[in-house]
Protein backbone atom coordinates (compact mmCIF):
# COMPACT_ATOMS: atom_id res chain seq x y z
CA UNK A 1 0.00 0.00 0.00
CA UNK A 2 0.98 3.68 -1.25
CA UNK A 3 2.53 5.69 2.24
CA UNK A 4 -0.04 8.19 3.03
CA UNK A 5 2.60 10.13 4.94
CA UNK A 6 1.82 12.26 7.71
CA UNK A 7 -1.26 12.19 9.72
CA UNK A 8 -2.65 14.88 12.22
CA UNK A 9 -1.06 13.50 15.15
CA UNK A 10 2.00 14.11 13.00
CA UNK A 11 1.20 17.62 12.07
CA UNK A 12 0.27 18.32 16.04
CA UNK A 13 3.42 17.53 16.82
CA UNK A 14 4.89 19.70 14.37
CA UNK A 15 2.55 22.56 15.37
CA UNK A 16 3.69 22.19 19.14
CA UNK A 17 7.49 21.96 18.01
CA UNK A 18 7.62 24.25 15.43
CA UNK A 19 8.95 28.08 16.67
CA UNK A 20 6.19 30.94 16.02
CA UNK A 21 7.88 33.50 13.74
CA UNK A 22 5.20 36.04 13.13
CA UNK A 23 2.16 35.74 15.50
CA UNK A 24 -1.54 37.28 13.92
CA UNK A 25 -1.39 40.46 15.46
CA UNK A 26 2.58 40.83 13.66
CA UNK A 27 0.92 39.58 10.42
CA UNK A 28 -2.33 41.58 10.86
CA UNK A 29 0.24 44.28 10.68
CA UNK A 30 2.01 43.25 7.65
CA UNK A 31 -1.51 42.95 6.07
CA UNK A 32 -2.34 46.43 6.60
CA UNK A 33 0.77 47.33 5.19
CA UNK A 34 0.89 45.47 2.32
CA UNK A 35 -2.71 46.38 1.28
CA UNK A 36 -1.83 50.22 1.54
CA UNK A 37 0.96 49.67 -1.12
CA UNK A 38 -1.18 47.82 -3.15
CA UNK A 39 -4.14 50.23 -2.86
CA UNK A 40 -1.74 53.46 -3.96
CA UNK A 41 -0.63 51.08 -7.06
CA UNK A 42 -3.83 49.85 -8.22
CA UNK A 43 -7.13 51.31 -6.67
CA UNK A 44 -7.51 53.54 -10.38
CA UNK A 45 -6.53 50.46 -12.96
CA UNK A 46 -9.70 47.68 -12.21
CA UNK A 47 -6.60 45.51 -12.00
CA UNK A 48 -6.92 41.59 -12.09
CA UNK A 49 -5.87 39.61 -9.10
CA UNK A 50 -4.83 35.98 -9.88
CA UNK A 51 -4.74 34.26 -6.12
CA UNK A 52 -2.51 31.13 -6.73
CA UNK A 53 -3.80 27.84 -5.06
CA UNK A 54 -3.52 26.06 -2.80
CA UNK A 55 -1.57 27.85 -0.70
CA UNK A 56 -2.15 31.78 -2.26
CA UNK A 57 -5.84 31.49 -0.81
CA UNK A 58 -5.77 32.64 3.17
CA UNK A 59 -3.25 35.30 2.23
CA UNK A 60 -5.80 36.51 -1.00
CA UNK A 61 -8.68 36.30 1.49
CA UNK A 62 -7.41 38.37 4.08
CA UNK A 63 -5.64 40.54 1.57
CA UNK A 64 -8.91 41.73 -0.07
CA UNK A 65 -11.41 42.76 2.65
CA UNK A 66 -8.65 45.65 2.88
CA UNK A 67 -8.39 46.77 -0.57
CA UNK A 68 -11.26 48.63 -0.93
CA UNK A 69 -11.13 49.58 -4.70
CA UNK A 70 -12.88 48.25 -8.02
CA UNK A 71 -11.25 44.70 -8.24
CA UNK A 72 -11.87 41.44 -10.56
CA UNK A 73 -10.51 38.00 -8.76
CA UNK A 74 -9.73 34.64 -10.32
CA UNK A 75 -7.30 31.69 -9.46
CA UNK A 76 -5.07 29.23 -10.90
CA UNK A 77 -3.70 26.19 -9.27
CA UNK A 78 0.20 25.10 -9.72
CA UNK A 79 1.71 23.57 -7.52
CA UNK A 80 5.47 22.15 -7.31
CA UNK A 81 5.91 20.93 -3.50
CA UNK A 82 2.78 18.69 -4.51
CA UNK A 83 2.02 17.30 -1.04
CA UNK A 84 5.16 17.36 0.78
CA UNK A 85 8.13 19.70 1.83
CA UNK A 86 10.52 19.52 -1.30
CA UNK A 87 10.26 21.11 -4.92
CA UNK A 88 9.75 19.24 -7.96
CA UNK A 89 9.10 20.89 -11.69
CA UNK A 90 6.08 23.07 -11.48
CA UNK A 91 2.98 21.27 -12.64
CA UNK A 92 -0.06 23.04 -13.72
CA UNK A 93 -3.54 21.95 -12.38
CA UNK A 94 -5.88 24.67 -13.22
CA UNK A 95 -5.68 28.02 -15.29
CA UNK A 96 -7.75 31.39 -15.11
CA UNK A 97 -10.90 31.40 -16.33
CA UNK A 98 -11.09 35.08 -16.80
CA UNK A 99 -9.00 36.82 -19.64
CA UNK A 100 -5.74 38.37 -18.87
CA UNK A 101 -5.80 40.23 -22.01
CA UNK A 102 -4.80 43.94 -21.88
CA UNK A 103 -5.29 43.84 -17.98
CA UNK A 104 -3.18 44.80 -14.96
CA UNK A 105 -2.80 41.43 -13.04
CA UNK A 106 -1.50 41.70 -9.76
CA UNK A 107 -0.39 37.35 -8.87
CA UNK A 108 -1.01 36.86 -5.66
CA UNK A 109 0.96 33.69 -3.33
CA UNK A 110 2.03 33.08 0.07
CA UNK A 111 5.52 32.30 -0.51
CA UNK A 112 8.44 33.39 -2.62
CA UNK A 113 11.25 30.62 -1.82
CA UNK A 114 13.36 29.98 -4.96
CA UNK A 115 11.05 31.47 -7.25
CA UNK A 116 10.31 28.67 -9.67
CA UNK A 117 6.86 28.79 -9.57
CA UNK A 118 6.11 32.73 -9.70
CA UNK A 119 8.74 32.98 -12.67
CA UNK A 120 6.10 29.95 -14.50
CA UNK A 121 2.94 31.81 -13.57
CA UNK A 122 4.23 35.06 -14.66
CA UNK A 123 5.57 33.97 -17.88
CA UNK A 124 2.36 32.58 -18.75
CA UNK A 125 0.54 35.84 -17.66
CA UNK A 126 2.63 37.70 -20.34
CA UNK A 127 2.09 35.01 -22.87
CA UNK A 128 -1.60 35.85 -22.16
CA UNK A 129 -1.76 39.25 -22.83
CA UNK A 130 -1.85 41.07 -19.93
CA UNK A 131 -0.87 44.70 -19.70
CA UNK A 132 1.34 44.28 -16.43
CA UNK A 133 2.15 41.70 -14.13
CA UNK A 134 3.26 42.18 -10.79
CA UNK A 135 3.40 39.90 -7.94
CA UNK A 136 2.13 40.15 -4.41
CA UNK A 137 3.75 37.58 -1.78
CA UNK A 138 3.10 37.19 2.33
CA UNK A 139 6.02 35.82 3.06
CA UNK A 140 9.86 36.10 1.26
CA UNK A 141 12.56 33.58 2.15
CA UNK A 142 15.22 35.03 2.56
CA UNK A 143 18.78 32.70 0.57
CA UNK A 144 20.65 33.26 -2.24
CA UNK A 145 19.21 30.50 -4.78
CA UNK A 146 16.44 32.42 -6.33
CA UNK A 147 15.37 31.83 -9.52
CA UNK A 148 17.01 34.30 -12.27
CA UNK A 149 17.08 36.24 -9.33
CA UNK A 150 13.24 37.03 -8.90
CA UNK A 151 11.83 39.58 -6.14
CA UNK A 152 8.03 39.93 -5.46
CA UNK A 153 7.45 43.54 -5.62
CA UNK A 154 4.74 43.24 -3.56
CA UNK A 155 6.04 41.35 -0.18
CA UNK A 156 5.09 40.80 3.49
CA UNK A 157 7.13 39.34 5.77
CA UNK A 158 10.60 37.96 5.82
CA UNK A 159 11.76 34.72 6.93
CA UNK A 160 14.95 32.52 7.14
CA UNK A 161 15.84 29.64 5.47
CA UNK A 162 13.57 27.36 7.14
CA UNK A 163 10.32 25.46 6.36
CA UNK A 164 7.27 27.48 6.78
CA UNK A 165 3.96 26.91 7.45
CA UNK A 166 0.36 28.52 9.03
CA UNK A 167 -1.53 31.18 6.91
CA UNK A 168 -1.79 29.05 4.03
CA UNK A 169 1.32 27.55 3.63
CA UNK A 170 0.73 23.81 4.46
CA UNK A 171 3.39 20.89 6.50
CA UNK A 172 2.39 17.84 4.65
CA UNK A 173 -1.10 19.46 3.36
CA UNK A 174 -1.82 20.52 7.48
CA UNK A 175 -1.37 23.39 9.08
CA UNK A 176 -2.80 25.97 6.72
CA UNK A 177 -5.16 27.30 9.00
CA UNK A 178 -2.25 27.89 11.65
CA UNK A 179 -2.82 31.42 13.17
CA UNK A 180 0.63 32.87 12.41
CA UNK A 181 3.95 32.14 10.44
CA UNK A 182 5.70 28.68 12.50
CA UNK A 183 9.21 27.50 10.85
CA UNK A 184 9.71 23.50 11.44
CA UNK A 185 12.83 22.01 13.05
CA UNK A 186 15.34 20.89 11.23
CA UNK A 187 15.08 18.14 13.13
CA UNK A 188 11.63 16.61 12.14
CA UNK A 189 11.94 18.03 9.02
CA UNK A 190 14.86 15.26 8.51
CA UNK A 191 12.10 12.71 9.26
CA UNK A 192 10.59 13.59 5.61
CA UNK A 193 13.30 12.72 4.02
O1 LIG B 1 9.24 29.80 -4.81
P1 LIG B 1 9.07 28.32 -4.96
O2 LIG B 1 10.26 27.55 -4.47
O3 LIG B 1 8.63 27.92 -6.33
O4 LIG B 1 7.92 27.90 -3.92
C1 LIG B 1 6.78 28.68 -3.71
C2 LIG B 1 5.54 27.89 -3.99
O5 LIG B 1 5.49 26.74 -3.14
C3 LIG B 1 4.22 26.67 -2.53
O6 LIG B 1 3.32 26.00 -3.33
P2 LIG B 1 3.22 24.40 -3.38
O7 LIG B 1 3.87 23.90 -4.60
O8 LIG B 1 3.69 23.83 -2.06
O9 LIG B 1 1.67 24.17 -3.53
P3 LIG B 1 0.50 24.58 -2.51
O10 LIG B 1 0.25 26.06 -2.73
O11 LIG B 1 -0.64 23.73 -2.94
O12 LIG B 1 0.95 24.29 -1.09
C4 LIG B 1 3.79 28.10 -2.40
O13 LIG B 1 2.38 28.21 -2.31
C5 LIG B 1 4.32 28.74 -3.65
O14 LIG B 1 3.39 28.70 -4.72
N1 LIG C 1 4.57 25.37 3.27
C1 LIG C 1 5.62 25.78 2.59
N2 LIG C 1 5.60 25.77 1.25
C2 LIG C 1 6.71 26.22 0.63
N3 LIG C 1 6.93 26.32 -0.68
C3 LIG C 1 8.18 26.81 -0.81
N4 LIG C 1 8.75 27.01 0.37
C4 LIG C 1 7.84 26.66 1.29
C5 LIG C 1 7.86 26.66 2.73
O1 LIG C 1 8.81 27.04 3.43
N5 LIG C 1 6.71 26.21 3.31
Amino acid sequence: MPSTGPGPEDAARVLRESDCIYDAAAVAGALDSLAGSITQAYGDINPLLLVVMTGGFVFAGQLLTRLNFPLQVDYLHATRYRSGTRGHEVEWRVAPKISLQDRHVLVIDDILDEGHTLHAVLGSCRDAGAASVKTAVLVEKLHDRKYQGIKADFSGLDVEDRYVFGYGLDYHEYLRNAPGIYAVPDSLLAEDA
